[in-house]
C-alpha cells in the first residue's frame, strides 16, 4: 500500500496573506487526516512565508498520523526544529536560498560524508530519514552509502512530461526504483503530483511507500472540497 501524506504549505500560505488563523493549520492537518490521509507533510522554509516554525510544534502536539518535515539540513534552525519535534521522518532537500520551490535533489555523491553525518545525527534520536533525490541510479547508489531509510524521488519532470510521452517520462524512475529495492532503500516520491498523473506514477513504481501532495491536492480541495479531495488521492494510490 502507498501512503498518502498531504504537504499543508499551501494552507498555510492562504493563512498568512490576512494575517490571521483562517484558514487554521492545524484544523486542516486533522481534517486531512479524518479524511483518510496517512501523514502530514510540512516544507518550513528560512523566511516562513508559509509554514511558520512554530507551525510544527503546534501540529506535532496534535496529529496522530505520520509527521513528515522537509527542509534544508544546512540551516541549523531547521535541524534544530527536527530535533525538538522528533517527527516520524524528516526529508533532506537542497534549497538554495530564495528558492521558489524544490528545483533538485540532493547530489549524494559528491556531499556523501555530509549526509552521512546528518543521516546518523537524526537517526540517533529516532527519526527516519528520506534523502530527495533526482531519478539516477547513481544519486540513489550514493544515498544508500550515507545509511538513509528511504529516498524521494522528485517527480517534476515525470509530472512536466507525463501528457506527452508518460511511458518514457517514466523510464528512469522505474531504473531509480529498482536500484533502491536492490539496496534496500524505502521509496517515497513527490512534486506536481495530481490527479491526471498520480496513478500511472503509482502504479509503475515498485516498492512506493509513499506519496506527498501539496499543490495538486489543495488547489483541487477548492472545487471538490478536502474530504473529497483526499479520497480521490487515495483511491488514485491504491484503487
Ligand atoms: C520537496 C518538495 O518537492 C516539496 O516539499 C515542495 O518543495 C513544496 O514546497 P513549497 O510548498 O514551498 O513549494
Ligand atoms: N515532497 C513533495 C511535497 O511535499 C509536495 O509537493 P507539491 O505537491 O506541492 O508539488
Amino acid at each position: 500500500m502507498t501512503k498518502l501524506s498531504v504537504n499543508i504549505n499551501k494552507i498555510a500560505t492562504l493563512r498568512n496573506s490576512r494575517g490571521g488563523n483562517n484558514p487554521d493549520l492545524v484544523k486542516v492537518a486533522l481534517d486531512c487526516e479524518k479524511f483518510g490521509a496517512q501523514g502530514i507533510t510540512v516544507h518550513p522554509r528560512p523566511d516562513e512565508r508559509h509554514i511558520r516554525y512554530q507551525d510544527v510544534y503546534d501540529l506535532k502536539a496534535v496529529i496522530t498520523t505520520e509527521l513528515n518535515i522537509e527542509g534544508n539540513c544546512t540551516e541549523d534552525k531547521f535541524v534544530d526544529l527536527v530535533l525538538a519535534n522528533k517527527p516520524a521522518q524528516v526529508t533532506l532537500v537542497p534549497d538554495a536560498d530564495g528558492q521558489i520551490t524544490s528545483n533538485h535533489g540532493w547530489d549524494t555523491i559528491k556531499y556523501r560524508d555530509y549526509l552521512t553525518e546528518m543521516v546518523a545525527l537524526f537517526q540517533k534520536e529516532g527519526i527516519r530519514v528520506s534523502i530527495f533525490v533526482d531519478p539516477s541510479v547513481e544519486m540513489v547508489e550514493g544515498a544508500a552509502q550515507t545509511g538513509t531509510d528511504r529516498i524521494e524521488l522528485y517527480t517534476e519532470a515525470y509530472a512536466h512530461n507525463y501528457f506527452a510521452d508518460r511511458e518514457k517520462s517514466i523510464v528512469t524512475y522505474i531504473a531509480a526504483a529498482h536500484h533502491a529495492n536492490k539496496l534496500g532503500l524505502g521509496i517515497n516520491a513527490g512534486h506536481d503530483l495530481d490527479l491526471h498523473n498520480l496513478h500511472y506514477f503509482a502504479q509503475s513504481i515498485p516498492g512506493l511507500l509513499e506519496v506527498s501532495i501539496g499543490h495538486a491536492l489543495i488547489s483541487d480541495a477548492l472545487y471538490l472540497g478536502l474530504e473529497a479531495t483526499v479520497q480521490k488521492y487515495l483511491q488514485q494510490l491504491n484503487p
